[in-house]
C-alpha cells in the first residue's frame, strides 16, 4: 500500500452533499462518473494528494442503498493505493483479511479494485485501488 488513494463516503443526493465541500473545505468535484452495474454516481474532490469520493445511488439495489438504508449518509470506506490489485489480494487472505472476491474488478476512473469485508478489518470496508 502506498498511500490513501480516497475515502469514499455514501450520500443520499451529491447535489445535496456538493455545498459543505464547496463551501467549507474550497474544494471543487471532479470527474462525475456512473458505474452502472454497481447502481452508483461518484464524484471526486480532490484534497491535498488524495480524494473524497462520494457515491450517491441510482438504483435501488445499488451497492450503498442497504448502508444508506441502515445509517444515513456517513463514512462509508477507506481505499488504499496498490501497485498490484490482484498481488495485494492474496496477501491481504494470507494476512486474515477477507477479500469479498479473489477477482479485481473495474472501478472508478481507469481503476482494477477489489474490497476487504469490514467484519474482518476492524469494522472499516477497505479498497484496494491499482490505477490502470
Ligand atoms: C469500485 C467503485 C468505486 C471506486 O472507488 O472506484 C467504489 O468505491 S464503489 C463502493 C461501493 N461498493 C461496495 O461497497 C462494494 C463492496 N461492498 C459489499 O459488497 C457490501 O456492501 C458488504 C459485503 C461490505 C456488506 O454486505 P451487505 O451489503 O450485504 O450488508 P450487511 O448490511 O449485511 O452488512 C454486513 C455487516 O457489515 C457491516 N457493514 C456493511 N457495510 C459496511 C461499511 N461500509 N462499513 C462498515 N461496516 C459495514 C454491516 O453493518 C453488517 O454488520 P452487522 O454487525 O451485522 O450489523
Ligand atoms: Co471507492
Amino acid at each position: 500500500m502506498t498511500k490513501i488513494d480516497h475515502i469514499g463516503i455514501a450520500v443520499n443526493s451529491i447535489e445535496e452533499a456538493l455545498p459543505l465541500y464547496k463551501n467549507l473545505l474550497k474544494i471543487e468535484p471532479s470527474g462525475e462518473e456512473i458505474l452502472e452495474d454497481r447502481g452508483l454516481k461518484v464524484v471526486f474532490l480532490e484534497i491535498g494528494d488524495t480524494r473524497i469520493e462520494l457515491l450517491q445511488p441510482i438504483s435501488d439495489n445499488s451497492e450503498v442503498s442497504k448502508f444508506l438504508e441502515k445509517r444515513g449518509n456517513g463514512f462509508h470506506h477507506i481505499a488504499y493505493k496498490v501497485e498490484d490489485v490482484s498481488k495485494a489480494i492474496e496477501e491481504a487472505k494470507n494476512m486474515g483479511f477477507k477479500p469479498l472476491s479473489d477477482v479485481p474488478k473495474d472501478g472508478a476512473h481507469n481503476t482494477l479494485v477489489a474490497f476487504l469485508h469490514p467484519k474482518s478489518a476492524n469494522g472499516i470496508l477497505t479498497e484496494l485501488v491499482q490505477h490502470k
